[in-house]
């Protein structure tokens, strides 16, 4: 559904993506997992066009769009949750959702009521400004937005990344259940409990290269290659 094919990318003079490949399939959940500052955020940010490769391609159902722009990737099925959770601080969550909701005739489709049933503490909030919420509920928040734009493609930049356990196992359960609605997902994090928890497949990434790619099921095992690539 998603090929990455030697992607490089810079922000400016800085090179920091290099021959970045990788595929996602229709249903899986991927992740990617790197420390700080590895390039997790920047291959989203490549995908979404956000800050388009400088050269490789991407991919998507078919098409190239490498250079397409960001919101007519969105219009192509593309999903994305940013990592730094900005939500419009003068709204109220209500008209958050609305803000981006997009007519569609299916029952399938996601609106504002579809985002409350998912999340419920979000439905006892609708009417309090957005800028005034707890870190999960912001979370919560950004996941209904990208879902109120019904991708078939997510990605999801650190989802879990500083809340608090409890908030973390709902996140992941939450996703686990987008997953059975045959949602595509590439999860970037650094909790690798989550991560190996969610996905079928795994990429590590190191200084902007891709490191690894594999099953779950390898990548626990592979104590090496976790201490190596993802202890700090
Ligand atoms: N706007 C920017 N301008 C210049 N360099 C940047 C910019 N954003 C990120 N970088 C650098 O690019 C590299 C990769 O950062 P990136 O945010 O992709 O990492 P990450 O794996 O997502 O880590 P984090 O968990 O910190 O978000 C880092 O060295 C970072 O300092």
């Amino acid at each position: 559904m998603l090929e990455l094919k030697g992607v490089h990318t810079y922000y400016g003079l800085s090179h920091i993506l290099f021959d970045v490949s990788l595929t996602v399939e229709r249903g899986e959940v991927v992740c990617l997992l790197g420390r700080n500052g590895a390039g997790k955020s920047t291959t989203m940010r490549s995908i979404m066009g956000l800050t388009p490769p400088k050269r490789g391609s991407i991919v998507f159902k078919g098409q190239d769009i490498t250079t397409m722009k960001p919101h007519l990737r969105a219009r192509q099925g593309l999903g994305y949750v940013p990592d730094d959770r900005r939500v419009f601080a003068d709204l109220t969550v209500g008209e958050n959702l609305e803000i981006v909701a997009r007519p569609s005739g299916s029952s399938e489709t996601w609106d504002k009521e579809r985002v409350y049933r998912f999340f419920p503490p979000l439905a006892a909030i609708d009417g309090r400004q957005a800028g005034f919420l707890s870190g999960g509920e912001q979370q919560m928040l950004t996941i209904g937005r990208a879902l109120m734009t019904n991708p078939d493609f997510l990605l999801l930049d650190e989802p879990t990344e500083g809340l608090a356990p409890l908030v973390v196992k709902m996140l992941a359960d939450q996703i686990e259940s987008l997953k059975q609605t045959g949602l595509t997902v590439l999860l970037a994090e650094q909790n690798q409990e989550v991560a190996l928890g969610l996905a079928d497949r795994g990429y590590i990434i190191d200084n902007g290269v891709i490191r690894y790619s594999g099953t779950i099921e390898d990548l626990r095992a592979d104590e090496e290659v976790r201490k190596r690539y993802l202890m700090v």
